[in-house]
């Protein structure tokens, strides 16, 4: 799959010349150097705690079979967030005024207090994470303001120059990732990137900084990142899970504090280093050494 027409691209996203006569890339995939590993499989209609909890301990990510969502459900989300992204830049943007609760974001997925995308320390393409989304706020939506929640549709263009998103950890509690056949999901264990193999019958949970923060760096918060298909756009859909915002969180290794307090400080990062530096910045100063 991929979007036929250059206006549906953001400015920064456009690729610079649609030659027919290129022979395909190599992709991503085949030429990043990660190894394939299969994530632990979690049955829910089955659960066995302890293969979660060591999932939880020693990979941070893991893949949920049998997770009740219909198969069909799925595919008709990402074939309508395909038909979405395919429209123009234009039309995308008045989609969604300034009114409305969901927002449509591109360059990063970090996001304000009002949900709104930030935009990162800087204007170079190739420091950009070249994704285009749009951000569905549950908790602002007038149906359920007690969960703090989020849904993130991204889109994640094909090109020559087309990057990804750079390595990161999830603020959340934890997420819950459908992806489409593409794939370009890499995590990071053991000191090395591994592949996710995409499967779009399965969803893909990774456990953010919040989890680790509440289980005293027991479970871990696992560093990730996306690289592209040069020849395929990708479409994935993850569904954020984020603590209460103002409720005072406790942990024996970093100091209290809220979800409010760790959003302003990454929306700082971001500004003043143009990357998040997360969880170190709470560190109480003698564990400091989990982050060596
Ligand atoms: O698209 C993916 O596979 C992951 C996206 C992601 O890491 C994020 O939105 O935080
Ligand atoms: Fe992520």
């Amino acid at each position: 799959m991929s979007k036929s027409n250059i206006e549906s691209y953001p400015p920064m996203f456009r690729p610079s010349s649609a030659d027919p006569t290129r022979q395909p890339d190599l992709n991503d995939s085949e030429s990043s150097g990660a190894g394939i590993s299969d994530l632990p499989l979690i049955d829910m209609m089955c659960l066995d705690i302890e293969k979660l909890d060591k999932a939880c301990r020693e990979w941070g990510i893991f893949r949920l079979e049998n997770h009740g969502v219909p198969t069909v459900v799925l595919s008709q989300l990402q074939e309508h967030a395909k038909r979405i992204f395919k429209l123009s830049f234009e039309a995308k943007q008045s989609l969604v005024n300034s009114n409305c609760p969901i927002k449509y974001f591109w360059g990063t997925p970090a996001l304000t207090s009002s949900g709104i995308a930030l935009p990162r320390a800087t204007n170079d393409a190739l420091n950009m994470d070249w994704v285009e989304g749009l951000n569905v706020p549950f908790s602002q939506l007038k149906y359920d303001h007690h969960h703090h929640h989020n849904l993130l549709i991204n889109d994640f263009s094909n090109g020559e120059q087309a990057k990804g998103l750079h390595e990161h950890t999830d603020s959340s509690i934890l997420s819950i990732l459908s992806e489409d056949q593409v794939g370009g999901l890499r995590f990071f264990k053991d000191e090395q990137w591994f592949k996710v193999k995409p499967n779009p019958t399965t969803l893909v949970v990774n456990l953010g900084d919040m989890m680790q923060v509440i289980s005293d760096d027991e479970y871990k918060s696992v560093k990730h990142k996306v690289e592209l298909n040069k020849e395929k756009e990708r479409v994935s859909i993850c569904y954020f899970v984020f603590p209460e915002e103002n409720t005072l969180i406790h942990s024996s290794h970093f100091k209290p504090f809220t979800y409010n307090d760790f959003r302003a400080q990454v929306q700082l990062d971001l500004k003043t280093h143009g990357s998040k530096i997360g969880l170190v910045n709470f560190k109480l100063q003698h564990c400091q050494d989990h982050f060596a």
